[in-house]
C-alpha cells in the first residue's frame, strides 16, 4: 500500500514525517489519558446527575469513581500504564454492576462493560489466555447484570429523565470503544507507511529504492502509470567514488552522495521521480520533459551542487558527475529506455576519459 502523502519527487518527504511523528505519539500514554480525561469527567457529570434524581449514595460512590480515574491519569502519567488499565477495568466493571444492580438495566449502565473488551485488547496484557479470560469474565458480568437488575423498579425521582439517561449512556459508551479503535487504526496505517518507506526507499538518501521504480514499471496500477506515459530518464553517475572513499573516507563520500541526491531532488518536480539505482548511480524519471528542459535541469543540478559544496566548504573535494539521457518516445519498455540511457552515461564517460588523457599528453 502506496500511502498518498508520498508524492513521487524526492521520497520520504516532510508531511510523511509530521504524519509518522503524530502516530507515534499517539501511544499508549496518549490513549489512557484521553479515556482518564473522559472518564473523569463523565463521572464527575454522573455526580451531579445522581445528586438531581436523589440518589445520595450512588453520588457518594461517584466521587470515589472519579478519584480512582485520577489515580489512574496519575499512573498513567508516571509511565505505569499497566496498573492504569488495571484501575481503569476496576472501576468500570465496579460501578456498571453497582449502578446496574440498584437501578436495573433499562437506564443503560451495563453498557459500559463492552468498551472494555476494547481497552483490555490494546492493553499491556501480554498473554493471550489472560486476555480471553478477562473478557469472558466481563460478558459474564454483563450477563449477570441482566439477571439480577432486569426487572428491578427504578427507585430515584425524575423518572421522566429515564429515556435521556439511557441515550446518554449508549453515546458515551461507545466513546471509549472509539477511542481504542481509532488508536489501532493509527497504528495499523503508521506501520502500512513504514513498511513502505523501508521496503521502497533507501535509507541513507530517502530517495526512492531501484526496486520501487522496477515495480511500478511491472505494475498494473494504470493511474500511476498513466504519469509515466511519456518520460525521460537521466541517469546521474558519481564519477571516482572509489577514490573519494579512499582519500576523504566513507563518511565525505557519504555526504557526497546525499548532496547529489539533494542536487536531483531540488531541481525536479513534484510529478518526477528520484531513485538511487546502485551505490554510485541516481535515475531521474522526468515526466513530459522536452529534450531543451531535460538538458536544462542536468545543468541546474550541477550548478546545485557546487553551490553546496561551495556553502559546506566541501570545494577542495573533487567532485564529478557523469549524465547519460534517454526518452522513452518510440519506445513504451521502461528497461529498454534505461539501458539507452546507460550507454549514454558510458559514452558521456568515455568521451571524459579520453579528453582527460588528450590534455595528460
Ligand atoms: N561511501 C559510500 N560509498 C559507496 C556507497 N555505495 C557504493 N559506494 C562505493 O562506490 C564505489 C563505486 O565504485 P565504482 O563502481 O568503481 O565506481 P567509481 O569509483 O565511481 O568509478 P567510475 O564510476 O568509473 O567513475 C565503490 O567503492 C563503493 O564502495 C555508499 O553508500 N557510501
Amino acid at each position: 500500500m502506496e500511502p498518498e502523502t508520498l508524492h513521487y519527487r524526492g521520497s520520504i518527504d516532510e508531511s510523511f514525517f509530521a504524519l509518522e511523528r503524530q502516530s507515534l505519539q499517539l501511544s499508549a500514554e496518549k490513549l489512557l489519558r484521553t479515556l482518564c480525561n473522559t472518564g473523569a469527567f463523565a463521572h464527575l457529570g454522573f455526580l451531579f446527575l445522581f445528586l438531581l434524581i436523589d440518589a445520595y449514595w450512588l453520588a457518594a460512590v461517584n466521587v470515589v469513581s472519579v478519584i480512582i480515574w485520577l489515580i489512574a491519569a496519575i499512573q498513567n502519567m508516571r509511565q505505569n500504564q499497566k496498573w492504569c488499565v488495571r484501575l481503569i477495568v476496576f472501576e468500570m466493571v465496579a460501578h456498571a454492576l453497582i449502578v446496574t444492580y440498584t437501578m436495573g438495566t433499562y437506564l443503560g449502565f451495563h453498557f459500559y462493560l463492552w468498551p472494555l473488551t476494547a481497552l483490555i485488547l490494546v492493553s499491556p496484557v501480554k498473554s493471550i489466555k489472560k486476555t480471553i479470560t478477562i473478557c469472558l469474565f466481563i460478558a459474564i458480568a454483563y450477563l449477570l447484570t441482566y439477571i439480577v437488575s432486569q426487572e428491578r423498579p427504578y427507585p430515584y425521582a425524575l423518572p421522566e429523565l429515564i429515556p435521556y439517561i439511557y441515550s446518554l449512556n449508549v453515546i458515551l459508551a461507545i466513546i471509549p470503544f472509539i477511542i481504542v479503535m481509532l488508536y489501532l487504526k493509527r497504528i495499523s496505517s503508521s506501520s502500512a507507511k513504514r513498511f513502505f518507506v523501508e521496503a521502497n526507499t533507501d535509507p541513507m538518501t530517502g530517495c526512492f529504492n531501484r526496486r520501487y521504480v522496477e515495480q511500478l514499471f511491472k505494475s498494473d496500477d494504470s493511474q500511476r502509470r498513466r504519469n509515466f506515459e511519456q518520460y525521460t530518464v537521466i541517469m546521474c553517475d558519481i564519477d571516482k567514488l572509489s577514490g573519494l572513499n579512499t582519500r576523504f573516507g566513507h563518511q565525505v563520500a557519504d555526504q557526497v552522495i546525499n548532496a547529489v541526491a539533494n542536487a536531483i531532488r531540488d531541481n525536479i518536480r513534484d510529478t518526477d521521480l528520484i531513485a538511487r539505482w546502485s551505490g554510485e548511480e541516481f535515475l531521474t524519471l522526468l515526466t513530459n520533459a522536452s529534450h531543451e528542459t531535460t538538458h536544462n535541469i542536468v545543468q541546474k543540478i550541477q550548478q546545485s551542487l557546487e553551490q553546496d559544496f561551495a556553502v559546506q566548504d566541501m570545494s577542495n573535494i573533487p567532485i564529478d558527475l557523469s549524465f547519460g539521457i534517454a526518452s522513452s518516445s518510440g519506445s513504451s519498455n521502461f528497461q529498454h529506455v534505461v539501458n539507452m540511457a546507460d550507454v549514454d552515461l558510458y559514452q558521456a564517460k568515455a568521451k571524459k576519459l579520453t579528453e582527460r588523457e588528450f590534455e595528460e599528453r
